[in-house]
């Protein structure tokens, strides 16, 4: 669970992102989110694909690709905000205070270098007076660390010698060896399959409840939040559309669209079956509908919805909402606007 402290590791606030792409305008795929993380608290951020999440987390971290920009609101990390340093002051965070680990772990690793080599550099740049011998000790240690079996032959290996659930423990493994006060997950168990999954999602978790870590843990995977989070953003169209504590969104979801992904939800029995899926598909962002972006999808759409962008409002301490009729159907019967 969260410590609670004055200032939040991480406050964004209003934060819009834009890609401009070829023969096309600026396409905003991150529009008005607000959002903090406290010292040791786990914030997921769930929606379907396309909905934003990753460009947030690349926002936070200052990794956005070419074409890529924030174009405004302020990102402070520890008080500090990162949207007016230089890329060069930018960079001084990255492993260091901040570290992320993605979905696809080659993307992180260097496909040349031995794994110890690799290691051994993290390692170095925040222990500078650790002789190579030592440093060597501290590789094998992160790699016990991380449950890796035989962690002197795996050290010797290239990244390619290795399974995908193994890469993703080194990947890791290089996430403690920074120490960072907060750890961006994006997606880090979507390519492995089920029992490596819950190994890993346990070693993230041990790694934030022994350092006090700050998460923010991106996935479309409702268990993997229940299981994970303190906190639960819900993304749809760059924008956030629900924002609660991981209780109250199971307990009593307010949004039509977090209703439907709750729906949508596997349950044991159904595991095998083909899985329910909200109606209609994402819109998309170069061309959104006029009001919320979720009414020709809605169930519950009104005139309204199709004319007016719902702002986000506190329904009570805690849990925000961006919908003009939250609740199930039954909730809004005497509404008569
Ligand atoms: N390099 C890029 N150039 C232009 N647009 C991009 C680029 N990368 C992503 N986008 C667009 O940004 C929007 C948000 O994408 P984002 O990757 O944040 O979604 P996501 O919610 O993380 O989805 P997923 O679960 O599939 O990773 C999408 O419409 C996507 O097409």
């Amino acid at each position: 669970m969260a410590k609670q402290s004055a200032a939040p590791l991480l406050s964004v606030q209003n934060l819009a992102t834009s890609f401009s792409r070829r023969g096309q305008s600026n396409v905003r795929v991150v529009d008005d989110v607000s959002f903090e993380v406290a010292e040791g608290e786990v914030v997921a951020i769930v929606g379907e694909s396309g909905s934003g999440k990753s460009m947030t987390a690349l926002s936070v971290i200052g990794l956005l690709k070419r074409g890529g920009n924030v174009v405004s609101g302020s990102i402070a990390f520890q008080g500090e905000n990162l949207t007016k340093l230089s890329a060069k002051e930018r960079r001084r965070h990255h492993g260091k205070d901040m570290a992320m680990i993605f979905q696809e772990p080659m993307s992180s690793l260097n496909p040349m270098m031995r794994i110890k080599a690799q290691l051994a550099e993290a390692v170095a740049i925040h222990q500078r007076s650790l002789s190579k011998k030592d440093i060597y000790h501290e590789v094998l240690r992160l790699l016990e660390l991380v449950d890796i079996p035989d962690p002197k032959a795996v050290a010797e290996r290239f990244p390619h010698q290795l399974s995908g659930g193994m890469r993703q423990r080194i990947v890791i493994a290089f996430a403690i060896a920074h120490r960072p006060k907060l750890l961006i997950a994006d997606e880090p168990t979507t390519a492995l399959d089920v029992t490596v999954q819950a190994n890993i999602l346990d070693l993230i978790h041990k790694l934030h409840t022994e350092n006090q870590t700050g998460v923010i843990f991106i996935t479309h995977d409702l268990n993997v939040v229940a299981e994970m989070a303190d906190r639960v953003l819900v993304m749809y169209a760059g924008r956030i559309v629900e924002e609660s504590s991981v209780y109250n969104l199971f307990d009593d979801p307010k949004h039509p669209y977090t209703i439907g992904l709750m729906e949508a939800m596997p349950t044991l029995d159904e595991l095998e079956a083909t899985l329910a899926s909200i109606p209609g598909t994402a819109p998309d962002l170069a061309n959104l509908p006029e009001g919320c972006p979720f009414h020709p999808r809605c169930p519950k759409a009104r005139a309204e919805c199709k004319s007016d962008m719902p702002p986000l409002r506190e329904l009570r301490q805690g849990h925000s909402v961006r919908c003009l009729f939250p609740g199930k159907e039954e909730e809004n019967l005497g509404d008569t606007n």
